[in-house]
């Protein structure tokens, strides 16, 4: 089992209360995920039969171990083998769904021959659909008026831009009735602290989430910061496999320089020559489709990210693993929980779990007073920029 004796003490977050949110998660989206997936393309009897058994197992089943897979043995599937998905951390039993999912759907295929649908994402018709719509073309049509402002004003916009782009998950989305949340506030705002990190800085790791709309306006972001010389060099880490369905993979970076250049806009040209020519760096490193926290990253992983001058961390699941999924004081210092972390550090998160560290007193009070202990947690609203220099 991965060694997390470091990072200090707060209950992991299980599924276990039928109450709670991450119970839903197991037991509403999944299943919704697996109908919306079967219905997307035409799969053949063999992944018809082999999602029934991923539901059944998945809602009634135990966690059981995948043969061969060195990555998911190292992650401890197989100390948790026999054990409810309700019971083991919710973290975990999410990142093993994505994991299984995949290989219902013959991802993984071996066999060249015998594997038409290896490398196929099951997500992307939901993706392409995205970029396709009427909120992205929208977007795109701003880029000239975001042009026209004063620079602080347009990099504001662009920070903000990216940051609440991470509403635009399609995981979330499949609970929610509403496309678009309304109310949006920001409950921690350090967003002066990372602009002094931005400032002069030679390479910026950029940790992405979603595809589509989260990852236009992440990719409008580094454009502004590579053009306007606050950094040198941007790293892009992406998912090696399709995950949290609209997880952004190398295919959906393509099609979001596409999405750029095919609009006729200069971003997309020079985010193009950028990736030409090493400025920008793409990475599909395994851990990134792991079901541990940061706190367990491998070696080569934590070197990449202490060569960084500042490491960005997109969405709420990346937010879950760098503090680590457990149900915190929501006081509890941001620096103190990411102390561990190899270099300076900041989450650009829209808040869609149960996880929150770094708040004030009276911000908390504020949140409890006016929606409870649990709502504002959840629902896409709220968002924050935390920074530990
Ligand atoms: O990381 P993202 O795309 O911002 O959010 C992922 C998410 O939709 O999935 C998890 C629950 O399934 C939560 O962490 C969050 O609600």
């Amino acid at each position: 089992m991965p060694d997390t004796a470091d990072v200090p003490e707060a209950p992991v977050i299980t599924s276990s209360d039928p109450e709670s949110f991450p119970h839903s998660v197991l037991a509403e989206r999944h299943p919704a995920l697996i109908r919306r997936v079967r219905d997307a393309f035409p799969y053949g009897p063999a992944q018809h039969r082999a999602l029934d058994a991923l539901l059944k197992s998945a809602t009634e089943g135990v966690i059981e171990a995948l043969d061969g897979d060195a990555w998911w043995e190292a992650w401890g599937v197989d100390e948790y083998a026999g054990r409810t998905w309700f019971e083991v951390p919710f973290l975990w039993s999410e990142s093993y769904f994505y994991r299984r999912l995949l290989h219902a759907v013959g991802h993984f295929g071996s066999r060249p021959w015998s594997a038409p649908w290896q490398g196929v994402d099951p997500f992307r018709p939901f993706k392409l659909a995205e970029l396709a719509g009427p909120e992205a073309r929208e977007e795109i049509s701003a880029l000239d008026r975001l042009a026209a402002l004063p620079l602080e004003e347009q990099r504001t916009a662009l920070l903000h831009g990216s940051l609440w782009g991470n509403r635009a998950d399609l995981g979330f989305r499949i609970q929610k009735d509403d496309d678009e949340a309304s109310a949006a506030e920001l409950v921690a705002d350090d967003s002066d602290a990372l602009w002094q990190l931005l400032t002069g800085a030679g390479t910026l790791v950029l940790v992405a989430d979603n595809a589509g709309r989260e990852l236009v306006p992440d990719l409008l972001l580094v454009d502004h910061l590579l053009s306007h010389g606050h950094i040198e060099r941007a790293v892009l880490h992406v998912k090696p496999y399709p995950y949290y369905v609209s997880d952004a993979t190398t295919a959906d970076v393509v099609d979001a320089v596409r999405h750029l250049t095919d609009a006729g806009t200069d971003h997309g040209r020079r985010l193009w020559s950028a990736m030409a020519d090493g400025r920008i760096d793409l990475r599909a490193h395994p851990f990134s489709c792991g079901p541990l926290p940061y706190a367990d990253m491998p070696d080569d992983l934590r070197a990449e990210f202490a060569a960084a001058d500042v490491t960005v961390l997109k969405g709420d699941l990346n937010y879950r693993r760098l503090v680590g999924d457990r149900m915190w004081p929501p006081t509890t210092p941001f620096a103190d929980v990411t102390a561990y972390f190899p270099g300076p550090v900041a989450a650009l998160r829209t808040l869609k779990s149960d996880v929150i560290t770094g708040l004030a007193p009276e911000t908390e009070a504020r949140l409890v007073a006016a929606e409870g202990q649990w709502r504002w947690r959840t629902s896409g609203t709220h968002a924050l920029i935390q920074v530990r220099s």
